[in-house]
């Protein structure tokens, strides 16, 4: 489902640490859509999505969620977003029910609402059998589900994932990339970054490429393919060559 009204538009947006990490990136995600950024290691993705989410101010540019200006207004922003990192925190010391519980009454969510919600969240990324057990004995893909689980919690309109699926096992990424396309059919609006170019193959709208800190290519499968003379190769052929490319005309 998508309507005119973007669901994120970063201009001019950059980042310089000892050299620039985001440059004047330009980005737009249309309301509804699954969008896959790409680019390889260091090319500024997480720093873009940081900025995004509120906790990485930018050196210069602007970042408009549904129409509200991030920058001047944060919690009215962070209202509508889900930010999973890829190393996310969770409260050890609480079961995943407690936690989701403890992120609902963080949001003023009534609990007769929160509970039930909570409890389909983890149900549906497989964690059923562990509601009731702290999450200091968890593994790191089941932190990484309970934390997905708790960004959930408040109906964000725009959910923003660094790497989402790193290091789960294939049932575990079944479930995330389960709960991830059920969002988007009721109207929400994904942006995710992976190194699984599979993942972004088979389930982005469309993906966007960046090396440097800037964008390279962007489109669906077939645009990509399109822009570059390649209409029967790979996600990751084109990735490969869009990436040599940039770095040969550095
Ligand atoms: N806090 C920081 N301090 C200094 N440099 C940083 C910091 N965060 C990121 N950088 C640098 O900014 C650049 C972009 O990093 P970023 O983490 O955004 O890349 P990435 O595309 O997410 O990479 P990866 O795929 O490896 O996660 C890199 O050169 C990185 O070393």
């Amino acid at each position: 489902m998508q309507s005119d009204l973007s669901a994120l538009e970063v201009r001019g947006l950059t980042k310089r640490f000892d050299r620039p990490a985001v440059d004047a990136l330009d980005l737009t995600i249309r309301t509804g859509e699954f969008y896959a950024l790409l680019g390889p290691n260091g090319a500024g993705k997480t720093t873009t999505l940081r900025m995004v989410a509120g906790l990485l101010r930018p050196d210069a540019g602007s970042v408009s969620i549904f129409g509200i200006d991030a920058l001047a207004d944060p919690v009215a922003a962070k209202q509508i977003i889900a930010w999973v990192s890829d190393e996310p925190m969770i409260y050890d010391k609480l079961t995943p029910l407690e936690y989701l519980e403890f992120v609902a009454g963080l949001w003023g969510i009534d609990p007769t609402v929160s509970a039930p919600a909570a409890q389909q969240l983890l149900l549906s990324l497989g964690l059923e059998p562990h509601l009731h057990e702290r999450c200091e004995g968890f593994s790191k893909g089941m932190r990484q589900k309970v934390a997905l689980a708790g960004a959930l919690v408040h109906d964000p309109r725009l959910i923003i994932l660094d790497e989402p699926l790193t290091g789960l096992d294939a049932l575990s990424a079944r479930h995330v990339k389960g709960l991830l396309q059920d969002r988007v059919r009721a109207g929400c609006t994904v942006i995710m970054t992976t190194h699984i170019l599979e993942v972004a193959e088979r389930m982005a709208d469309r993906i966007g490429v960046i090396t440097a800190g800037k964008l390279v290519a962007e489109g669906t499968l077939t645009e990509l393919r399109q822009q570059n003379g390649r209409n029967d190769t790979s996600l990751e052929d084109m990735f490969i060559a869009l990436v040599d490319a940039e770095a040969a005309a550095a």
